[in-house]
């Protein structure tokens, strides 16, 4: 009928209106360490021990209930019986937040749920009716996300632990693409940040010459060993000689132009010694048609995040082809890795 169709659409438009309180409840308990108390509790955990071992003012133990249950809806808790008693196990997107482990996913949860990431969007209509080429964010805070970044050190560091909490996952991808690492004598990690995933990968060949290749202020208190430095430059300038060039979530922060630009320089850098030599791109690969439908939205969501707040961009794969074939490149392979990234291998 025309009443349960109207209906279906206010749900609809309710849900996603309110969908900011499951991130944000889903934040609560990542500050609040839940996921280590029931970790470290080693068994399901009732209501009342948990709220003890949060120390919370008995007022706050029926919150934390109402907490725990939109978020157990959601899939990120489970409920058992301990002795008749109600209680609480993990699940498995729970226990990318237990602090102990390297899957460890509470950077991004902390980062990209910073109200430096939320605040701005209260600028977009601002944004959209300028005729500037700004970011959401510097329509909203008059300098871009970067600087913000660089002029803040917490939230550098923020930035970087959620990049690094990123690459771990990228651990268990390596064992399966190891076979992309074969062979190379040397490789540069561009934008490599604190060099998390550039030591999984001289850990893993250690015989491979490996260089962290960031901004200035990125690397300057950063120190290696004989196959693994850090080296401060700028992408856009120009990019150390390797046989290999990694970006991993990189061209994603920038538009065509400058993506051009970086891959330009890494085409250089890899066309020494007359040597083969490939990039080496990680990053998102949107596949609306192959792909199912919460994993479009991951990386369309994705998309806006890079939008309004670089002026990046996620690509489909003809997109990146666009792009690898205009940077000069002749060759490339496409591989899902990680879940929800491609690994690309580019080739001169
Ligand atoms: O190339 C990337 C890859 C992921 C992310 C990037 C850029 O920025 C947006 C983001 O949502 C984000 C914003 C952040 C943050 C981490 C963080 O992770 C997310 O820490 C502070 O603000």
């Amino acid at each position: 009928s025309e009443e349960s169709e109207l209906y279906h659409a206010q749900i609809h438009l309710y849900k996603h209106v309110y969908n900011f309180v499951s991130s944000m409840a889903l934040k609560s308990v990542m500050e609040l360490g839940v996921a280590d108390i029931i970790h470290n509790n080693g068994k399901p955990i009732t209501l009342s021990e948990l709220a003890s071992s949060l120390k919370l003012h008995p007022s706050k133990i029926g919150v934390l209930h109402r907490f725990l249950r939109l978020l157990t809806h959601n899939g990120f808790f489970a409920k058992t019986k301990v002795q008749e008693e109600e209680a609480y196990v993990l699940t498995s997107p729970s226990k990318l937040l237990i602090t102990t482990k390297p899957t460890c996913l509470a950077p991004i949860v902390k980062g990209a749920l910073h109200s430096s990431s939320l605040d701005m969007w209260h600028s977009s209509k601002k944004w959209f009716t300028e005729d500037k080429g700004l970011t959401l964010y510097q329509t909203a805070t008059n300098e871009s996300f970067w600087d913000f970044l660089n002029g803040n050190p917490d939230s550098l560091i923020m930035f970087q632990e959620a990049m690094a909490a990123d690459s771990h996952m990228f651990k268990l991808a390596l064992n399966e693409c190891k076979h992309v690492f074969d062979n190379l004598e040397s490789l540069v990690d561009v934008g490599g940040g604190n060099g998390v995933v550039t030591k999984l990968i001289n850990e893993a060949f250690p015989h491979m010459k490996c260089i962290v290749f960031d901004q200035q202020q990125v690397v300057a208190n950063c120190s290696g060993n004989e196959n693994f430095n850090f080296v401060a430059g700028d992408m856009f300038k120009s990019i150390p000689s390797a046989d290999a060039i990694l970006l991993k979530w990189v061209l994603h922060d920038w538009n065509d132009e400058l993506s051009l630009k970086i891959l330009k320089n890494c085409k250089e850098a890899i066309s020494h010694k007359g040597k083969e030599g490939k990039v080496i791109i990680i990053d998102i690969a949107i596949d609306e048609e192959n792909d199912d439908p919460e994993l479009t939205e991951l990386k369309l969501d994705y998309d806006l995040v890079m939008l309004t707040m670089f002026n990046g961009k996620e690509r489909g794969k003809k997109e990146w082809e666009n792009l690898i074939y205009e940077a000069g490149f002749s060759n490339y392979k496409i591989t899902p890795i990680c879940g929800f990234k491609s690994l690309i291998e580019v080739y001169p």
